[in-house]
């Protein structure tokens, strides 16, 4: 783990980092090709010698440390590269899977981005049936459901957006995981509103719009993603904090927000976990959701998002038990599904206090 948490070493914050291993938790913000651990990239470069990504996991570290966002993408395409099969794609995502369930997640929804995978050759049928397999036997084997959120890799251009769309729509083909529809990568000089068909579309076939915003521009792309998009969360929305009317309108209308702490810092989307504009959601009556985006890209994990967290919000158990709530109620499970999480949060919760 990076020393992004900053947390001091005492037992109360041992005893706290404790508490949130065993927490059931919702994860709405994690990346697919962004979750492969240094294990499951080191067996993909090895099975893939071409490629440039070290199979060393501890150069991998190296490999990891990003001088802007934009370098961040170019890393990210580099392991995006070494997904060349279905085998490769079921390997990632049923490894994932047992990564989050390690975490305690009982719930996630991970952000997949097939038009990198099917430009590069990958039949979608295979890809669909490689990503579904995988989520079944995550399932039965550890109890973690898995949906998906098929997202327009934006810098991409408007092709990809038509191809996103219509995988996620097409009946013969979307995959009956996928919930919703996103919008990733660079926002410099990638407008929202180019997109607004595609998310017309991806909304009328049932999906919901969670597009990133705000993570690297300014408020007005959240604007943009609320107004042209519909989103119903926001993909970090960072920059919101400096628009006091925006905070007010997240919060008046429920919308969530996907916070990603150690991200924003890994990008330098911002400068310090100090400034961090976390409290200003809070504050601001936000909806604020923990997520923990390309984790071992950034060297964090989600239990240590929710300890970055606790640290900046000042919160003991019941505060991180309330974010680990807000996770569920702002996810696209169903009404019973919320609720069994929930009370697991709280059975969990209260036992631990008692003890
Ligand atoms: O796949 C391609 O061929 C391709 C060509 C041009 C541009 C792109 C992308 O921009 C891919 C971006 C990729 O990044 C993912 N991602 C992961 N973490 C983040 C994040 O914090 N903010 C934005 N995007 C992120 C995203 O899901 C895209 O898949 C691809
Ligand atoms: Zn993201």
């Amino acid at each position: 783990m990076t020393d992004s948490s900053a947390l001091a070493t005492g037992t109360a914050d041992r005893d706290l980092r404790t508490f949130i291993a065993g927490l059931p938790k919702a994860e709405l913000h994690v990346h697919h090709v962004g979750s492969a651990s240094p294990r499951i990239v080191s067996e993909l470069a090895a099975r893939h010698r071409d490629s440039k990504v070290p199979s060393d996991p501890e150069a991998l570290a190296d490999f990891f440390t990003f001088t802007d966002f934009a370098h961040f993408i170019d890393v990210y395409l580099s392991v995006v590269d070494l997904i060349r099969t279905p085998e490769d794609v079921r390997l990632l995502t049923y490894e994932v899977a047992r990564d989050l369930a390690r975490q305690q997640v009982r719930y996630a929804e991970l952000t997949i981005t097939p038009f990198s995978s099917t430009r590069r050759g990958i039949d979608e049928s295979a890809f669909m049936a490689a990503i579904e397999d995988a989520r079944k036997a995550a399932e039965a084997e550890f109890g973690t459901v898995l949906r998906w959120c098929f997202d327009i890799p934006g810098e991409a251009g408007l092709e990809s957006a038509e191809e996103t769309a219509r995988l996620a729509t097409d009946d013969r083909i979307r995959p009956e995981g996928l919930v919703s529809f996103g919008l990733g990568g660079p926002e410099i000089g990638v407008p929202r509103p180019q997109f607004k068909p595609y998310f017309d579309r991806a909304i009328a076939a049932g999906l919901h719009s969670v597009p990133h915003a705000g993570e690297t521009t300014g408020p007005e792309t959240v604007w943009d993603a609320l107004n042209e998009l519909r989103a119903e969360r926001i993909g970090h929305g960072t920059s919101s904090a400096r628009d006091p009317e925006l905070l007010a309108h997240l919060a008046e209308h429920r919308i969530p927000l996907e916070v990603c702490p150690t991200s924003n810092i890994a990008t330098r989307a911002v400068r310090t976990l100090d400034e961090h504009p976390i409290k200003e959601f809070t504050r601001a009556g936000v909806l604020v959701t923990i997520n923990s985006d390309d984790p071992p890209m950034f060297g964090t994990d989600l239990n240590n998002e929710y300890a970055v967290a606790a640290r900046l919000l000042d919160l003991d158990e019941r505060g991180v038990a309330d974010l680990a709530k807000n996770a569920v109620e702002a996810s696209f499970l169903d009404a019973g599904g919320k609720s069994r999480i929930a009370a697991e949060i709280d059975t969990y919760t209260s036992a631990w206090l008692a003890s």
